[in-house]
């Protein structure tokens, strides 16, 4: 789906991706790092909006540096920062965009409808966006991407701004995208918890250069630890987690639990439940995107 190699680009003052080779499948990828990885910048290199200093680049079997109309075509773009016109509805600016894509009139009246519905977005759909809220207006972004179902979609940061609900929503969009419509998506994010919930394989850059690509399988082997967070009685909780056996620490209301079997679920469960503690979460504990940095992922982890 995408190739690079040895791609670079500079500019004065700083190297924003440094001789990155990566080979890329099909399917949802999620492309993390931190601010200022480099991520925004591969994504216009890829799409033939900027160019690269020196490397060379391939995304659907066309060339980076000459194809970026071709590109296009087939590609779906949904930028990080907010771009969209206020005074317009969101039908208006997707029927454009279809339009601007190439389709017919009654062909992008009917696409518009059916992606805004796909976002959750038909009932509003008539009102200006720039009533909307943030989460609306990704969701508008990411409907625009989608109009003229291309082969390819490159989301930048879709999750930014969202509040814990609507990055669960947009989340389970982007995977839909791919289970839903078999259009493959690369995703990118500043935080590798939330990219390991939807995709296959997770890409992972620092100051440009690539840190890691491999399934995200391989980076999420859980530790054998449980997260455990209750709003009320953690230390008693902690006490009688401890007192059945199960390796307990805890820093204020979270716990952390050694899964020692899969019964260890049920019994946090009902220590919780019996102690009115007022469960919060529990899950596998997860890899930090800085401890994957620090290259120490396999032997520590944390929530
Ligand atoms: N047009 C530009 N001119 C000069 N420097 C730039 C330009 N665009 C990006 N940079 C620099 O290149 C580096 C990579 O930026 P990029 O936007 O690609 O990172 P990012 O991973 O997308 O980060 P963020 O999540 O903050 O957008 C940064 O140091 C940034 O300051």
């Amino acid at each position: 789906m995408i190739t690079t190699d040895q791609l670079t680009k500079r500019y004065p003052g700083t190297t924003a991706l440094d001789r990155l080779t990566v080979e890329i499948e099909p399917g949802v990828v999620g492309l993390v790092g931190a601010n200022g990885a480099g991520k925004s910048t591969l994504i216009k290199i890829l799409l033939g909006l900027t160019d690269a200093t020196s490397g060379r680049g391939s995304m659907l079997g066309l060339d980076v540096a000459t194809d970026g109309w071709k590109i296009r075509e087939r590609v779906g773009y949904m930028p990080e920062h907010d771009c969209l016109p206020g005074d317009v509805s969101a039908t208006e600016f997707v029927v454009h965009m279809a339009r601007m894509s190439g389709l017919p009139a009654n062909a992008a009246r009917e696409r518009a409808a059916d992606t805004l519905r796909h976002v959750g977005l038909y009932e509003e759909r008539y009102r200006p966006i720039g009533g909307y809220s943030t989460g609306m207006k990704q969701r508008v972004k990411l409907a625009q991407t989608l109009v003229h179902d291309p082969d390819l979609v490159l989301l930048d940061e879709p999750t930014n701004g969202l509040d814990p609900v609507g990055r669960d929503e947009m989340l389970a969009l982007i995977r839909r995208i791919r289970t839903d419509f078999g259009i493959s998506v690369l995703v990118t994010s500043h935080l590798l918890g939330e990219l390991e919930r939807i995709c296959d394989h997770v890409v992972i850059i620092d100051a440009g250069v690539l840190l890691r690509s491999s399934s995200t399988a391989e980076f999420t082997q859980a530790s054998q630890k449980l997260a455990l967070e209750v709003t009320d009685h953690a230390a008693a909780v902690a006490d009688t987690l401890a007192r059945v056996g199960l390796e307990v620490e805890r820093d204020g209301q979270l716990l952390v639990v050694g899964l020692t079997s899969e019964d260890t679920y049920d019994v946090v469960r009902d220590t919780v439940a019996r102690l009115g503690a007022g469960l919060v979460r529990l899950q596998p504990r997860r890899h930090k995107i800085a401890e994957v940095f620090e290259g120490n992922a396999a032997d520590e982890s944390t929530v």
